[in-house]
């Protein structure tokens, strides 16, 4: 097959400035400043009657995620003249310096002793907080991690543990969180049962399939609609009975038989005084990647912002898309971009280093030389992809020639799950450091 490089290089900076355009849409300073406006003493919240400032005495500015830190420093400007104290909770590497609001960094996506403080310095306002506080709750991607809240009995070791345990075993964000909510102090709504009768704006940048206000985070602020039998069933789904920690496994029973609370629901009174909104998501930010295609000249089509389940599925049904392009024109004709977001997941067997992102593009890499023209590019918002330093990769029509040249064979890698080695050796890995947003991932398809 004849590439043609220039057409390539091209492609490959479009695919860049369509991604770059995606991220803008979802910065998450600005997300804030357009859902919450001030007029005076009014806090304007999108399809509620506006916030009466001068109700509060004071506000308090709690939260976690990756993109939390620049969530709050917008809530900040907006309340420059307001008094203002909080604490936020961000990963390593993604905190901003805010003058009121103490921001910790802490570990992600393995909970560590630092986000044990945050979460208790966070449930200590909560808890101190009356009805003459308002509470400006700024929470994104990230979060359930950096707010470990153990219950007594069970360590930080044990949780960590089983976070990784659930990683590796391609749990999903929906049934991680299940667990989670029901292994924590804070989550599933009992930071807001800590904050009652305190009102709430609860500012949600989501990255989650369904923008669910009580699965973002596990929903500190949220009804939660799973229960202990739901974790515990969880565990026995993927086999877990027998290596998660007695500690954990003791609990869940305990709230099976209703020894324990469960977590609120929604109909509980103290969800009356939350406001919940969604300032941010994945398909904002496809839609906004769509626009810049178009000024490109691409025509383009979004395939779906809740893209989940298996990896190797769904690069199958993108590779399956570009080779319908490239020989019918259909669904839309070259020059094409398709956009689709949303996170699916991968069982790591192998003892390699990648993330679902770069396994999604190296299993693209032979339909890429099958398909004159084409690229697929695949990157987490988060600039994070599993536990390595870059967002994502692609591949183009030349790749698995160039890897060839270079001995580098895609089958070896993914047989390791070791994806990013095969794309830091080919010089195509995304890297765009943190980027202090979280929507999922997003992915390009390239066909000209
Ligand atoms: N070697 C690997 N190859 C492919 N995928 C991997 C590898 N190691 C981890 N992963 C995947 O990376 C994912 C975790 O990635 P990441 O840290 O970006 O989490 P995340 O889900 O985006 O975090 P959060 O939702 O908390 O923001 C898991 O789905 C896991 O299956
Ligand atoms: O922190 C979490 O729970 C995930 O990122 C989903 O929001």
């Amino acid at each position: 097959m004849q590439v043609d490089m220039k057409n390539m290089k091209n492609m490959r900076n479009d695919a860049l400035a369509i991604f770059n355009a995606s991220l803008e849409a979802v910065d998450p300073e600005k997300a804030v400043h357009k859902y919450l406006k001030r007029e005076g003493d009014l806090l304007r919240v999108p399809g509620e009657s506006a916030v009466d400032l001068r109700d509060y005495e004071e506000v308090l500015v709690v939260g976690a995620g990756k993109a939390s830190a620049a969530m709050a420093k917008a809530v900040g400007e907006i309340l420059y003249d307001r008094r203002v104290r909080g604490v936020i909770c961000v990963k390593y590497g993604h905190e901003l310096e805010l003058d009121r609001i103490d921001v910790i960094q802490a570990g992600h996506p393995v909970p560590d002793e630092e986000g044990t403080l945050a979460a208790r310095e966070i449930m200590r306002l909560a808890s101190e907080a009356t009805a003459r506080h308002l509470i400006i709750s700024c929470i994104s991607g990230g979060g359930s991690a950096l707010l470990p809240a153990p219950p007594p009995g069970i360590s930080l070791d044990e949780k960590q543990y089983l976070t990784k345990r659930l990683l590796e075993v391609g749990a999903d964000i929906h049934e991680m969180n299940s667990v989670r909510k029901h292994l924590s102090l804070v989550k599933g709504g009992r930071l807001m049962k800590a904050a009652f009768p305190a009102r709430v704006i609860n500012l949600m940048l989501s990255d989650v399939v369904g923008d669910d206000p009580g699965v973002i985070a596990s929903g500190p602020f949220a009804p939660d609609n799973s229960t202990f039998q739901d974790a515990l069933r969880i565990l026995q789904k993927y086999d877990m009975m027998k290596d998660a920690p007695e500690s954990v496994l003791s609990w869940l029973k305990r709230g099976v038989s209703r020894e324990l609370p469960d977590t609120p629901k929604s109909g509980d009174p103290i969800f009356s005084q939350v406001t919940n909104i969604i300032v941010g998501s994945n398909i904002q930010a496809l839609i906004a990647g769509k626009h810049a295609a178009e000024a490109l000249g691409y025509n383009t089509l979004i395939l779906s912002s809740s893209v989940q389940g298996n990896t190797a599925e769904a690069a199958l049904l993108h590779g399956a898309i570009a080779r319908e392009i490239s020989a019918s024109e259909n669904p839309v004709s070259p020059p094409a971009c398709i956009l689709s977001g949303g996170e699916t997941t991968v069982q790591v067997r192998g003892p390699g280093k990648g993330g679902r992102n770069q396994e999604f593009a190296l299993l693209l890499i032979e339909a890429a030389a099958q398909i004159p023209n084409s690229l697929f590019f695949s990157a987490g918002t988060d600039g994070t992809d599993g536990p390595t330093d870059a967002a994502g990769a692609l591949v183009e029509s030349s790749s698995l020639e160039r890897a060839r040249l270079l001995h580098l064979y895609p089958e070896h890698f993914l047989a390791r799950n070791d994806s990013y080695h095969f794309f830091s050796s080919l010089g195509d890995l995304i890297k765009t450091g943190p980027t202090r947003t979280n929507v999922m991932d997003v992915r390009i398809v390239l066909v000209r």
